[in-house]
């Protein structure tokens, strides 16, 4: 599996360097405000696991499952919501965390969602901003990198289902898309 990356854009290294940076920021940011922590699935498992382990304030875990790309490499533009929260976000401080923001609109629909339901406050954390790709103007609160306008694989992030169990974001070898 490993042979099917090109390039690798942040090493395993480079990711836990970042997730206790922006885990400092949430400790202080988020202190005494009991969190609700939500992880989109399945792409932000990794990230999950990692910056929770670097927040050191009480805050609560919760999941949710949402499905935008299927097998491609562009947007479906419909965002389908497949195993919702088990808890209410009523009056609570909630914090996304997400693996990447492309189009922006999975977490349009998400700020959106959980607005209407009358969370206190919203907020985003992403260990990949890919700007130059949105259609929707959501802007992440916190940030682990700006990645380039490439389809990247690996920490959570899938091609067909494939390679996100990497410890590393990468790129694919070319005839890896054409193969397919
Ligand atoms: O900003 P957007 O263009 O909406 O793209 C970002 C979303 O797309 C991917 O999820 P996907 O829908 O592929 O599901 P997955 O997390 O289960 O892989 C990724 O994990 C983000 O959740
Ligand atoms: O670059 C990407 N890679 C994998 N999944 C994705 N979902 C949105 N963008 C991407
Ligand atoms: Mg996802």
């Amino acid at each position: 599996m490993n042979n099917d990356i090109e390039k690798i854009l942040y090493s395993a290294d480079d990711i836990h360097e970042v997730a206790k940076k922006l885990g400092k920021q949430i400790t202080a940011d988020y202190a005494d405000k009991n969190p609700l922590v939500v992880c989109i699935l399945k792409g932000a498992i990794l990230f999950m696991s990692d910056i929770v382990r670097q927040i050191d304030t009480y805050c609560e875990l919760d999941f949710m499952s949402v499905s935008s790309y299927g097998n491609a490499q562009v947007s479906s533009g419909s965002v389908k919501i497949i195993k919702d929260l088990d808890v209410s976000v009523e009056d609570r401080n909630v914090l996304i965390i997400e693996d990447i923001i492309d189009t922006g609109q999975t977490l349009q629909t998400l700020v959106d969602l959980f607005g209407h339901r009358k969370a206190k406050s919203v907020k985003i954390c992403t260990l990949l901003d890919k700007k130059e790709r949105r259609v929707k103007a959501v802007k992440p609160d916190y940030i682990g990198f700006k990645v380039p306008n490439e389809f990247v694989v690996g920490y959570g992030l899938d091609y067909l289902g494939h390679y996100r169990n990497l410890p590393y974001v990468g790129i694919l070898k070319p005839e890896i898309y054409s193969e397919n």
